[in-house]
C-alpha cells in the first residue's frame, strides 16, 4: 500500500510551512538559508499553526521540522534557535517593534497540548532550536545530516526551563552539563546514545519514517495517549502539571452519569440522587 502523505496546506505563513494530512499536521521551520533561525514573526506564526492543530480534533500527531536544503550551501537544518539579527537589548524585536522571548509561549503549547509532537530533525538543531527538541515528546533525526548542539553559553543566553534542566532529567546531570557548557557538535548517533534521540534514520527515508511513526501513535487510543503524556510531564510540570492532568481527569468525570445528574440536579433545583452503589472501592 502507497503510504506516501498527501500534504494539503492547512494555513500559508511566511516563514514557516503548515500542512495536514489524514490526523497528522506537519510544521517546518522555513528560513533554510539562516539555518532556521526564528524571529518573531516565526514564534507567532509557529503559534497559530501549533494552535490550530491543537484545536482540530481530526489531528492526533504533529511533526515540526525544517525546510531545506540551503539555497546558498545546501546545508540542512531543523532550527538554529533566535534569529541572532533580530535580537535586541531586552529580547527578539519584531515589527510592533516590541521585544520578546516567545518561542517560550510556543514550548509551552508543544508541552500541554493533549496530542503527540515529534521533532524531526533533517540537520542541525542548535542553541533554541535545540530546546524546542527536547521539548518535543519525541525525536528522529536524520543519519547523515542532524547535528545538536547548544550555543546559549557563546551568545549570553540560557534556556533555564526545559532546554536545560529537562535534557538533563532525559540525559543525566553530567551530560547536560557538558552540552551547555562545552557547546560541542553531536552526531544524530551520539544524541540517540545519550537517550535524546529516540531513532537514527537515513536522511531519505525521515520524513517518510515520521509518518509511519505518527500513524503508529494514531492507531492507539487518543484518550490514553493524552493521559500517559500527561502523566509523565507531570512530576516535572509541579503544579502546571497537576492542572493539565486534573483538567483532563475532570473531562473524564464530566461524561459520567454521576456528573450528569449533579448538574441536572442544580438546574432542577433538587437534591442530587447519585444512586445506591456510588462508592466504588
Ligand atoms: C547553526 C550553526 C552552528 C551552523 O553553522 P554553519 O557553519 O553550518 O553555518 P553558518 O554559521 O555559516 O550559517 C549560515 C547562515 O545562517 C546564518 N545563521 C545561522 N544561525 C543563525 C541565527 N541563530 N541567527 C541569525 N543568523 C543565523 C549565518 O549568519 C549565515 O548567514 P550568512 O548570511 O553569513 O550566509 C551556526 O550558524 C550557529 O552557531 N548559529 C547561531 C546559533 C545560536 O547561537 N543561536 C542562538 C542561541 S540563543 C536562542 O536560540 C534562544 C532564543 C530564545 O528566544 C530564548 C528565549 C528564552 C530563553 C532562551 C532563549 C534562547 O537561548
Amino acid at each position: 500500500m502507497d503510504n506516501t502523505p498527501n500534504w494539503q496546506t492547512a494555513i500559508e505563513f511566511e516563514d514557516i510551512t503548515y500542512k495536514k494530512c489524514d490526523g497528522v499536521a506537519r510544521i517546518a521551520f522555513n528560513r533554510p538559508n539562516v539555518r532556521n533561525a526564528f524571529r518573531p514573526k516565526t514564534t507567532a506564526e509557529l503559534y497559530k499553526a501549533f494552535y490550530d492543530a491543537q484545536e482540530d480534533t481530526s489531528i492526533g500527531v504533529v511533526l515540526l521540522s525544517g525546510e531545506g536544503p540551503s539555497t546558498k550551501d545546501g546545508k540542512w537544518a531543523f532550527c538554529s534557535g533566535g534569529d541572532q539579527k533580530a535580537r535586541g537589548h531586552k529580547g527578539y524585536v519584531g515589527e510592533d517593534g516590541y521585544h520578546r522571548l516567545n518561542i517560550l509561549e510556543v514550548q509551552r503549547l508543544i508541552r500541554f497540548m493533549p496530542k503527540v509532537v515529534i521533532a524531526v530533525v533533517p540537520g542541525w538543531a542548535v542553541g533554541g532550536g535545540h530546546s524546542l527538541h527536547v521539548v518535543c515528546d519525541m525525536t528522529l533525526a536524520s543519519k547523515e545530516h542532524a547535528i545538536f548542539k547548544q550555543t546559549d553559553a557563546d551568545v549570553t543566553s540560557f534556556d533555564g526551563g526545559y532546554g536545560s534542566a529537562y535534557l538533563a532529567k532525559m540525559v543525566g546531570q553530567k551530560k547536560a552539563r557538558e552540552i551547555f557548557f562545552l557547546g560541542r557538535n553531536y552526531s544524530a548517533q551520539e544524541a540517540y546514545e545519550m537517550g535524546m534521540v529516540n531513532a537514527v534514520i537515513p536522511h531519505d527515508e525521515l520524513e517518510a519514517t515520521a509518518y509511519q511513526w505518527a500513524q503508529e501513535v494514531l492507531a492507539k487510543s487518543p484518550t490514553s495517549i493524552k493521559m500517559l503524556k500527561f502523566a509523565m510531564n507531570l512530576t516535572d510540570d509541579g503544579m502546571v502539571g497537576q492542572q493539565v492532568f486534573a483538567g483532563e481527569a475532570t473531562r473524564l468525570a464530566y461524561m459520567t452519569e454521576e456528573a450528569k445528574e449533579g448538574r441536572n440536579a442544580f438546574l432542577e433545583k433538587r437534591k442530587p440522587n447519585f444512586g445506591e452503589n456510588k462508592w466504588i472501592p
